[in-house]
């Protein structure tokens, strides 16, 4: 069994790669970074240290990678021949890998099995995403991708923070949650710790709109309070109570669309919590602030419960009050932080509000969203 994984990163390595080599298959490592598929190519697997309670220790041997910009036939050959090819890349970086896929899908023997392909993304509808990007690019013969792959939507769940860039080794929590939308399929790929499920809509968003909800209002919050560690930034009361309440909001959005009961998410929402304060994970504030731009998007962590409780008619006081913390986030070498930055100076803060997050005139939120970004812009003015 052969696996194609892009994205040699934090959860390439730390996780999917990990749950693919146990369950036996045959992991390639797709990645532009020279150094990391060199390295990989040289030790051939890596350690995986999980750290906090119930840690074990994972040992990946016999894995490979190739390098998605000079390797790209190996790469379209490696897909033709692969049971399962997944992702772990950002989002915004799905329509750049889309044309290996595409090549690589139509490569396939006409008698193969359809290839399961699972964008492994904190976003709702990744793999739909990259089915769309992939039959895109395959123009006429789109039909023929569509026979010849399963794009299935997943959602998951494991922090994995930055790595020393020396080695491929990853430090991760031992906490860990893959769950995969099989819908009305019977040859979803067996992967022990992944689990199948018939529709992934509650479960991507209980995750997207509580883990990273909670977990990027701990890292705007902590960076505008001058605090590093997100173990260090939850440990401040006031935030750790923003974040109480950022949840509580999220949670009645949870309990109204799709049902969850109050006690169980009540249990979920204090293991994030736990999680996030794990003192063992070197965590931080600017990893998981990273790309604000997205992060303020329609469909994500911020807006898109914020937006969908007001159709309820519950002001969304708590997750707006967060999105000045957003604006200020500004470390060094973040592009979004200087694509929004632009957006900012060259736009009003009502055109900009609509731009970033989706928001229009005439909505319940956007009175409030104008506010926050005219706010930010005179917190942005140098002094006289
Ligand atoms: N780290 C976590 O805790 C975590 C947990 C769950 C989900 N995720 C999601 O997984 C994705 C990756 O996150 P990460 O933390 O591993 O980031 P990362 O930056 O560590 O890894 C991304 C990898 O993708 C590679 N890459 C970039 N462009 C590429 C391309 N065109 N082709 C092939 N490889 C390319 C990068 O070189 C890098 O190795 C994101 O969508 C993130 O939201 C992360
Ligand atoms: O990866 P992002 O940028 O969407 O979000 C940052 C973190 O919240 C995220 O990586 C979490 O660590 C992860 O989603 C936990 O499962």
């Amino acid at each position: 069994m052969l696996a194609v994984h892009f994205g040699a990163g934090n959860i390439g390595r730390g996780f999917i790669g990990l749950l693919l080599a146990e369950a036996g298959y045959e992991v390639v490592f797709a990645d532009v970074n020279a150094d990391m598929v060199d390295t990989i190519n040289r030790l051939g697997g890596y350690a995986v240290h999980e750290v906090g309670q119930g840690a074990r220790e994972h040992s990946v041997t016999g894995v490979r990678a190739v390098n998605s910009v000079t390797q790209g036939e190996e790469l379209v050959e490696l897909i033709a021949r692969a049971d399962v090819v997944t992702t772990a890349v950002g989002p915004s970086i799905l329509p750049r890998i889309a044309p290996a896929i595409a090549a690589g899908i139509l490569a396939r023997p006409a008698d193969a099995a359809p290839v399961w392909v699972m964008a492994c993304e904190n976003a709702v509808g990744a793999s739909a995403q990259l089915a769309e990007a992939v039959a895109v690019e395959a123009g006429d013969r789109a039909d023929e991708v569509a026979r010849r792959s399963v794009f299935a939507n997943t959602a998951v769940d494991r922090i994995v923070p930055a790595q020393d860039p020396d080695g491929a080794d990853v430090t991760v929590e031992a906490f860990h949650e893959w769950t995969i939308e099989r819908g009305d399929r019977t040859d979803a790929p067996e992967i022990p710790g992944a689990h199948p499920v018939d529709a992934l809509g509650p479960y991507i968003e209980r995750k997207l709109f509580t883990v990273n909800t909670g977990h990027a209002t701990v890292a705007y919050l902590g960076y505008a309070a001058g605090v590093e560690s997100i173990a260090d930034a939850i440990a401040v009361p006031e935030i750790a109570a923003r974040v109480e309440a950022v949840l509580a909001e999220t949670s009645a959005l949870l309990i109204a669309e799709h049902g969850f009961g109050a006690e169980a998410l009540g249990d979920y929402r204090a293991t994030v919590l736990q999680r996030f304060a794990n003192r063992a994970l070197p965590d931080t504030t600017v990893r998981v602030g990273r790309a604000p731009l997205r992060k303020l998007g329609a469909g994500e962590r911020f807006i898109a419960p914020a937006r969908r409780l007001a159709d309820h008619g519950i002001e969304p006081t708590a997750l707006l009050s967060i999105v000045p913390a957003v604006l200020a986030f500004d470390p060094a070498g973040d592009d979004e932080v200087e694509q929004l930055r632009r957006i900012r100076a060259e736009l009003t803060p009502e055109a900009a509000v609509t731009r970033v997050t989706g928001v229009a005139e005439g909505e319940p939120l956007y009175a409030a969203l104008v506010d926050a970004f005219r706010r930010a812009d005179e917190a942005d003015l140098p002094a006289d």
